[in-house]
């Protein structure tokens, strides 16, 4: 076999370089402070904070080096068909400057997020806005259904309880497990927890199509 034969039964390469996926997540977290910034300041604090983003997104642009030794959490990959895949999740992405982003374990039948809200997901003054409560409910306990159930499963139903509100600015867990499994069906619950408080608890259906059981 020549060498160029084993070279086209190797991997293919990813559509763009290390480098440009660290660029990727650390322009959506420009993006993430200049949304946060946008609405937390004002005239010249304002001016500021787009100055110094814009700086530092030039910076980067311009000399790879400044990202030098930083890792893409989420670079883009290859799936099952071989098609180029970005992980765009609202909730999980790196990428994604919509995307908080958090942390995420995973244990035995329970997934847990934490993170730390900023001002863009506010609804009422200083708590998290009510849907988005309900997004990252439904995200974790998605977790803690692909763990557990077979294929991937579809929102089925999902019921917010809402205790009090969710804080912005301090450290939440969000918590979700499954309760059972019924065949396509999994059952699974979780919270959202602040300090020691419960603030809201969800619970739902996963439903996995009948083809992809
Ligand atoms: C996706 C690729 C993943 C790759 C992994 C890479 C990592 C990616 C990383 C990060 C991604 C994170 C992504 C998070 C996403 C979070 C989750 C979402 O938001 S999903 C989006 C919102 N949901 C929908 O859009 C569903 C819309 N609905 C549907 O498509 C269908 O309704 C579906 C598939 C859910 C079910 O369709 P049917 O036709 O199979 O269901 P029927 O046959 O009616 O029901 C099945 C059984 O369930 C019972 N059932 C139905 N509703 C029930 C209920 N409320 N209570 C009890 N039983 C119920 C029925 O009676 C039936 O039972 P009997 O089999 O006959 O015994």
């Amino acid at each position: 076999m020549t060498e160029s034969e084993t070279l086209s039964l190797e991997a293919p390469a990813l559509p763009e370089s290390p480098q440009d996926s660290a660029l990727a997540e650390f322009a959506a977290a420009a993006c993430r402070r200049l949304a946060g910034g946008i609405l937390g300041t004002t005239g010249s604090g304002l001016r500021a904070v787009i100055e110094a983003e814009v700086r530092a997104l030039q910076a980067a642009l311009g000399d790879s080096a400044e990202l030098h030794g930083v890792a893409a959490k989420h670079p883009p990959r290859f799936d099952r068909r071989g098609r180029v895949q970005v992980l765009t999740n609202p909730v999980m992405s790196h990428r994604n400057p919509l995307a908080p982003p958090l942390v995420h374990h995973h244990d035995g039948d329970e997934s847990e997020f934490r993170v730390t809200l900023p001002l863009q997901y506010q609804g009422p003054r200083n708590s998290l806005h009510g849907g988005y409560v309900a997004v990252l409910l439904d995200d974790v306990l998605w977790h803690a259904v692909r763990q557990m159930a077979a294929g991937v499963s579809f929102t089925r139903e999902l019921t917010i309880t809402y205790e009090r509100p969710v804080p912005l600015f301090e450290e939440l867990r969000i918590i979700g497990r499954v309760t059972t499994i019924e065949g396509r069906k999994t059952f699974a619950e979780g919270e959202i927890i602040a300090g020691e408080a419960v603030c809201a608890r969800a619970r739902g259906l996963w439903i996995s199509p009948k083809s992809s059981a």
